[in-house]
């Protein structure tokens, strides 16, 4: 069924790198070869103050160039925020709505991230959603139960598979070095699937699913095997080229 989506690695930067951060991006640009080009998409998610000079070093990339967040307003009196359209302009492709950091940190609700995704549609990126429980939440067992109350307030209708990217990023294991099993990615990714087809159709049966969460080129060819995981969305490995390079080449 997953067989012919094209997977995408996009790697998180958070709030990490300063402009002379242009040097390890250059080693992705030039490191990812033709033949890995073919197979995996790349992206890197950079601060909003380094995506117009990283567009700039990717030209037609990849990696394309996503931001991390955006605010739900093309423009207006928000100091300190960001729109989808200024990534956009910025040449940015793609941006991250709802990771676990800006819910707990900024307090944002699924009918937020929603919002934010329609923003994103609405300045032409694609919208990476992020979903994923916590620690606690697993041990309760309601793990999936969340997931799915989380996917249901969080993509908007009209969500498809070309404006739509999700992520399922446990928020126990971001960080720390933890992953689930393989078994455990499995069972999420498969109601993920059938949750998402349920509602959006074959839109929804060739939506990318990411995973999340401690991905290292140590751990990726397993996790990226797993049957209705796409690609993944990587924190701190995604700061090296190297590190890049070796969770792409999961994929060669
Ligand atoms: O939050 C993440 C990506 O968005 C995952 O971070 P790590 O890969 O550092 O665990």
């Amino acid at each position: 069924m997953s067989a012919a989506i094209k997977p995408l690695v996009a790697g998180n930067w958070k709030m990490n790198g300063l402009k002379a951060s242009q040097a390890e991006f250059y080693k992705m640009v030039v490191g990812i070869s033709d033949e890995v080009a073919d197979t995996v998409d790349a992206m890197i998610c950079a601060p909003s103050t380094l995506t117009a000079l990283l567009a700039e070093k990717a030209g037609k990339g990849p990696p394309a160039i996503g931001g991390q967040d955006c605010h739900t307003a093309a423009s207006g009196a928000h100091t300190g925020d960001i729109s989808a359209e200024m990534l956009a302009d910025a040449g940015a492709s793609a941006v991250i709505v709802g990771h676990s950091e800006r819910r707990t940190d900024h307090g944002e609700s699924d009918a937020i991230v929603n919002a934010k995704a329609q923003a994103a549609w609405r300045a032409g990126l694609i919208a990476i959603i992020c979903v994923g429980e916590t620690e606690a939440e697993r041990k309760a067992g309601n793990a999936v139960s969340i997931v799915e109350g989380q996917l249901n307030a969080s993509i908007p209708d009209g969500a498809t598979a070309e404006n739509t990217v999700v992520a399922y990023e446990p928020v126990w294991a971001i960080g720390t070095g933890l992953t689930p099993t393989a078994a455990d990615v499995a069972e999420m990714h498969k109601a993920m699937r059938v949750n998402l087809e349920g509602r959006l159709g074959s839109e929804g049966q060739a939506m990318r699913l990411l995973y999340g969460g401690s991905v290292k080129p140590a751990n990726a060819r397993e996790l990226m095997s797993v049957d209705n995981v796409n690609g993944a969305l990587v924190g701190g490995a995604s700061l090296k080229a190297d590190d890049l390079l070796g969770i792409l080449a999961a994929y060669s």
